[in-house]
């Protein structure tokens, strides 16, 4: 993996962790604040569905009270049988049916187990008293089992098989002067409507329900779980709120709340239960007015889904991929860009080019890196220029020194030979010929072995100043070896070369004698044709030179393939 993909990787990697870690900061925190916030609204919710019914039933409790301690009801208490009495208690009752917001009433005396009732429409106007409770028919055990209890006050939602309704009745207990029980009224109001008002509201994601002391549940919006007629059913067939919730963790929490409640003074508590698999926040509290108990579920999941967090999700997602394309630019064109064209230069240096296109410089430590490296360059390219000329220089001088005779500095055998090459390839191309002398001082053993090898070597640099000064400019004369030269002459033709050869031999011969030391040489010269080898040349050259010195020395002889031609 190159450098690049490995910090992105690092980088996404990190980010990645960064942001389970935030996230998961982010899930806690909101769980957090979504519990506190649930909870206050539980709280506002209970106190404001609890307010609502006691609204509606502190007025209907009030008057029920009121016609409880009803003189004339209390008087056909004590005298059943009295028609008067009867009619200014029916008279009473009937008052009272105007004032109740259901418009109902009814009354029942222990004495006798009558019953009286009117409803709402009048239906029973002069036939207020409806029937006779029997303590052994099951449908009247409410009336005697509220009696036994001696609860001056209940509530009970109930159907009435003899009336054929159901109603939430308000029941309150007659007592006489002497606090004896004589008998119950009270009123009933329609269960329907009273659901519809209370608990059946359209709040979406908010239950509210009532349950009595026992947790049997008294209004609640699916008819089917309240639990009619609580009063006369015994422990273990009520339907209860536990029911409600899914596990025995939760049946017992709720429970517990409900206890707590009545024994703190708490107003109100709440827990998280767990409601048809969804998390619920149940808030609850004591309503000592009525014994009852007011229950608010939350769907915290419907009051705040987790939809609404997709918004944040998405903007999370879209900061995170921004943050991953910056970091991206950012490392490519500070860092990795810069590194590799960096690299790049590196390897062009490697191979010898010094001449580096512009570096990139971002403000960084590579931008330094990289003008240092420039710098560098310049610096190896200036060292390695100068070295080059120099070993250029040093070359030139010696391929000059190998060249060159050291002694007479003329050219030496070596360059001769390439002289003689480049004339050679030169008269082929041209089909011109070129002249060579080959010449060789007369007794020259004599000269060393009478006088030195020192003054030897000087008669050879003398006679190779006389030779120069024979030639022509162009001419290029050489030391063979010993006391043998040769000189090169090119453009030539037979004349010149004769001349030329003759001129030489003359001028050594003159100048020497004008000093202390007179010399001669004998010279064998040809006339190279194009096609010739060196080797041709050579001994055409040496034969004639042989010639010269055979005829006595201190003379010139031409040669000729055919024939050779004495000077
Ligand atoms: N001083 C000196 N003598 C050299 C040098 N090279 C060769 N010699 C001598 O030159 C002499 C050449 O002699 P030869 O060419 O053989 O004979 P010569 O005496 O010139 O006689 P001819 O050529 O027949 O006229 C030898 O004695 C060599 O030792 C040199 O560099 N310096």
């Amino acid at each position: 993996m190159n450098l690049k993909n490995r910090i992105l990787s690092l980088a996404a990697g990190l980010m990645i962790v960064a942001s389970i870690a935030t996230w998961t900061a982010y899930q806690q925190l909101s769980d957090n604040l979504i519990e506190r916030w649930g909870k206050q609204v539980a709280e506002i919710q209970v106190h404001y569905d609890s307010a609502r019914l006691l609204q509606s039933l502190e007025r209907e409790i009030a008057l029920a009270r009121q016609m409880a301690r009803s003189q004339a009801l209390l008087a056909l208490a004590r005298t059943p049988d009295g028609p008067l009495i009867k009619a200014a208690a029916i008279g009473e009752m009937e008052s009272f049916r105007n004032n109740f917001r259901d418009h109902s009433y009814f009354v029942a005396f222990l004495s006798n187990g009558h019953y009286y009732y009117n409803n709402t429409s009048n239906d029973y106007q002069g036939q207020q008293f409806r029937y006779t409770l029997d303590p052994n028919e099951p449908d009247d055990a409410w009336f005697y089992r509220l009696i036994d209890e001696g609860r001056d006050f209940h509530l009970n939602v109930n159907p009435d098989t003899n009336l054929g309704v159901t109603k939430l009745w308000i029941d309150v207990l007659m007592r006489n002067k002497e606090n004896v029980i004589v008998g119950m009224v009270g009123t009933g109001l329609n269960l329907d409507d009273f659901l519809k008002d209370i608990v059946d509201t359209d709040q979406q994601g908010i239950t509210t329900l009532f349950v009595d002391m026992n947790g049997a549940i008294q209004l609640y919006r699916d008819r089917n779980y309240i639990d009619f007629a609580t009063i006369i059913k015994p422990e273990g067939q009520k339907s209860t709120i536990d029911l409600l919730f899914d596990s025995a963790d939760d049946k017992r929490q709720i429970l517990d709340m409900l206890t707590s409640l009545k024994d703190t003074s708490h107003t109100v508590e709440s827990r998280f239960v767990t409601v048809n698999g969804r998390k619920h926040l149940a808030g609850a509290a004591f309503l000592p007015a009525i014994g009852w108990y007011e229950v608010t579920l939350i769907d915290l999941s419907t009051l705040l889904p987790k939809t609404h967090l997709w918004p944040l999700i998405a903007v999370f997602s879209a900061s995170l991929l921004i943050t991953l394309a910056a970091f991206h630019l950012v490392v490519q064109f500070r860092i990795l860009s810069p590194v590799l064209r960096l690299g790049a230069a590196v390897n062009q240096v490697r191979r010898g080019n010094f001449d580096l296109p512009p570096l990139a410089k971002p403000g960084n430590e590579i931008g330094l890196l990289a003008a240092d490296f420039e710098e560098m360059t310049r610096t190896l390219k200036h060292s390695r220029d100068e070295l080059e000329h120099k070993i250029a220089e040093r070359t030139t001088d010696l391929h000059s020194l190998a060249r060159v005779d050291s002694l007479t500095g003329l050219c030496n055998r070596r360059s001769l030979d390439e002289i003689l090459d480049v004339e050679i390839q030169r008269a082929s191309r041209q089909n011109a010929g070129f002249g060579v002398m080959w010449l060789d001082i007369d007794n020259f053993k004599a000269i060393n072995d009478s006088l030195g090898h020192q003054t030897g070597d000087e008669v050879l640099c003398q006679a190779a100043l006389w030779i120069q000064c024979s030639l022509r400019p162009y001419d290029q004369p050489g030391r063979w070896g010993g006391d043998e030269f040769m000189v090169v002459l090119s453009p030539c033709d037979h004349n010149v070369l004769r001349f030329l050869s003759e001129r030489l031999r003359q001028t050594v011969e003159r100048e020497s004698a004008n000093g202390n030391l007179p010399i001669t040489v004998s010279v064998g010269a040809y006339l190279c044709q194009p096609g010739d080898s060196a080797k041709t040349i050579l001994h055409e050259a040496d034969q004639a030179l042989y010639q010269a010195k055979a005829c006595g020395r201190n003379t010139v002889v031409i040669a000729n393939k055919d024939h050779q031609i004495p000077g």
